[in-house]
């Protein structure tokens, strides 16, 4: 029976990175959960049991830990780059290192109609995410920075449709020109290169997304997807393409008819499941090659 190693690669998943500046009285704080992987030449460690190529995921950790205070934080994308960059480095087998940063926003507590010097409340609207891959040192270096938002929780009211759906003898959905449209949106976008003003781009791409959900007439979550990818496309030429996954939030009208009581769109229930689950990628007709750039999702590799 031949057997072989297949693919794999080891790290520290979810180190919780708090870094707070206090040059001044006025503190600021960065709130990360950083998690890292190298992929390589690693079969002695596991068919053998030879650790000595391991660099290990505690050192990893402590690096990041480290780089908080030595490097500091500017935008979590340069942050995973030089953590890649340090790894590539510091280990001989390895080929290729992901790092993986979510960010959780802090805005300053208003007190006396002012943000307070150091204390501070979770906000914001979804979690900014990056996942930063480099393959390869010097004049071989590739790096792929997969930057996004999670659990961009979005709801709109009215200007969603849903008909001439196809039908079957399973179907029992009624056609509507008037519903609610919700979701918890994830969204991930390739960029092309890594000379982006990380912070600028990621602003400008979460401001078009809500506009666009708010702004399109929804025939379809499909079709807003679109309509949101397109125009980040259109307006940010350092992206590649952007992946969608939502969830469709379903907002059930109650019928209030047993208790003679009308309800024109007015009461619904909010089911958590099941729930639609609509996926999308738009992407650049001449998009560069993606390599090693979806290489990203944490447990499988
Ligand atoms: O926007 C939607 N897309 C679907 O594919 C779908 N299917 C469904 O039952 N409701 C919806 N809504």
């Amino acid at each position: 029976m031949a057997i072989h190693l297949g693919a794999n690669q080891y790290g520290k998943a979810e180190s919780r990175v708090v870094r707070i500046y206090r040059d001044t009285p006025r503190h600021q704080i960065r709130d990360l959960n950083v998690s890292s992987a190298l992929r390589g030449r690693f079969e002695d460690a596991h068919i053998t049991g030879d650790q000595s190529a391991v660099l290990p995921t505690d050192t990893q950790k402590n690096t990041a830990f480290a780089f908080a205070k030595e490097k500091g934080i500017d935008s979590i994308e340069e942050f995973a780059l030089t953590l890649a960059d340090h790894f590539l480095e510091a280990s001989a087998a390895a080929d290729g290192a992901r790092v993986e940063i979510e960010e959780y926003n802090w805005e300053r507590i208003s007190v006396d109609g002012a943000g307070h010097d150091h204390s501070f409340v979770r906000s914001g609207a979804g979690i900014r995410t990056t996942v930063v891959n480099v393959d390869g040192r010097g004049d071989d270096r590739k790096a792929h920075v997969v930057s996004g938002i999670r659990a961009l929780t979005v709801l709109k009211s009215t200007g969603s449709e849903f008909h001439g759906f196809l039908k079957d003898k399973y179907t029992t959905l009624k056609e509507t020109d008037d519903r609610i449209l919700a979701t918890s949106l994830v969204a991930r976008w390739r960029y092309d290169h890594t000379d982006v003003d990380w912070d600028k781009s990621y602003d400008e791409i979460k401001s078009l997304l809500l506009e666009k959900f708010a702004t399109i007439h929804s025939l379809a979550l499909q079709q807003t997807l679109y309509g949101m990818g397109e125009a980040v496309l259109e307006r940010h030429p350092e992206v590649a393409e952007i992946k969608f996954s939502a969830p469709n939030k379903h907002h059930f009208l109650v019928d209030l008819s047993p208790f003679e009581v009308e309800n024109p769109g007015e009461v619904f229930i909010a089911a958590d499941r099941p729930y639609g689950l609509i996926e999308a990628s738009v992407v650049r007709d001449d998009a560069t090659d993606a390599g090693s750039a979806w290489h990203a999702v944490p447990g499988f590799c």
